[in-house]
């Protein structure tokens, strides 16, 4: 009897969770026409965002500071069928500039449905050096730079109800060796957005706001930073894109990916710390290790 009543709960539950969820059916359609920026989208996943969103027929306005590069990666979009597509070069330690990356897609589409915050700045994987002023210049990059361009964008993004989409990773819920600095900045993130978000939804805004905790993806920027020491299979950055697309497309909460890589290590994080630990260091064979740029 006991056993029956545990399977009807667990029933009950499965049903709840699968008419809940049912709305959140994705179709690329839902991208068409709508205008969005992507930041960091010269290389790895950023670009991989572009050309998904052009294959749908958005109108896209990408950013990153090599000129050349982003000059294919448009040409790119526009074979593909972005709706249009173009690119405005600088670094995001100019805040400045990241205000300008939002003026220029106002100038361009007169409105913004989804700004995808993406890009990182350089640091090391290695031992955390003590170099503090390292961590401010990363903090102004991957954080402060996220939050100037969310505040220029905000009216745009309430006149169309629109998305935010902030890529972070599992270093920014977790704790991970070799990088401090890094993994200072995704916590940052966290506390930035998760509260922001709060305070849309008491404030009424209908604004979206999508954090993204990412695991290793094989980007060649990652694969060259983390090859020999890292065991485990990278996942591919084509696949990533896409689901960080339809995470924001759909207002989710959170985006986790790959799940199991990312939802299993949170599981155990508040529940197994000490053992979530020792798995972890088991993942990093440091006979390997020599401390290198990113
Ligand atoms: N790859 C992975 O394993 C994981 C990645 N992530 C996250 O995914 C996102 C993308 O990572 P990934 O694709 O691997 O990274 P890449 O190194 O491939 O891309 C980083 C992008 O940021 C741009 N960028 C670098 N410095 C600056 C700067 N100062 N100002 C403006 N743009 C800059 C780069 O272009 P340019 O040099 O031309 O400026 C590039 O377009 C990041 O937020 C990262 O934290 C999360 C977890 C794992
Ligand atoms: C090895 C980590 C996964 C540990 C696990 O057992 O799940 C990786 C998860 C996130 C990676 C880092 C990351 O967030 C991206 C950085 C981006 C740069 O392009 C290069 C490397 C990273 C520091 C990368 C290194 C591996 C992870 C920590």
């Amino acid at each position: 009897m006991a056993v029956l009543k545990v399977l009807v709960a667990f029933a009950g539950i499965f049903l709840a969770v699968y008419f809940y969820s049912a709305g959140d059916v994705f179709e690329p359609a839902m991208l068409k026409g709508k205008r969005v920026i992507v930041t960091g989208a010269s290389s790895g996943i950023g670009e991989q965002m572009a050309y998904h969103l052009a294959k749908m027929g958005s109108h896209i306005l990408i950013t990153a500071r090599t000129e050349e590069k982003l000059k294919k990666v448009v040409a790119q979009c526009t074979q593909l069928g972005a709706a249009s597509a173009h690119y405005i070069a600088g670094s995001m330690d100019n805040l400045t500039f990241a205000k300008q990356v939002v003026h220029k897609a106002e100038n361009l589409f007169g409105a913004l449905d989804m700004l995808i915050l993406n890009h990182i700045g350089h640091t090391y994987f290695g031992y955390f050096d003590g170099n503090v002023d390292h961590v401010r210049g990363l903090l102004e990059i991957n954080v402060l730079s996220y939050a100037t361009m969310t505040v220029a964008a905000l009216p745009m993004l309430k006149k169309s109800n629109g998305n935010i989409v902030v890529v972070s990773s599992i270093a920014g819920k977790i704790g991970l060796p070799l990088s401090v600095p890094y993994s200072t900045t995704k916590f940052a993130l966290d506390g930035f957005f998760s509260s922001l978000r709060m305070e849309f939804i008491q404030q009424n805004t209908n604004v979206s706001i999508t954090l993204c905790v990412i695991s290793y993806i094989d980007t060649d920027s990652a694969v060259k930073t983390v090859s020999g020491v890292i065991q485990q299979p990278a996942a591919p950055k084509e696949e990533c894109a896409l689901e960080i697309i339809k995470g924001g497309s759909l207002r989710k909460r959170e985006v986790y990916y790959q799940y199991h890589a990312t939802k299993i290590p949170l599981l155990l994080r508040d529940w197994a710390p000490e053992l979530l630990q020792s798995l972890l260091l088991k993942n990093y064979n440091m006979d390997n290790f020599q401390r290198r740029e990113v």
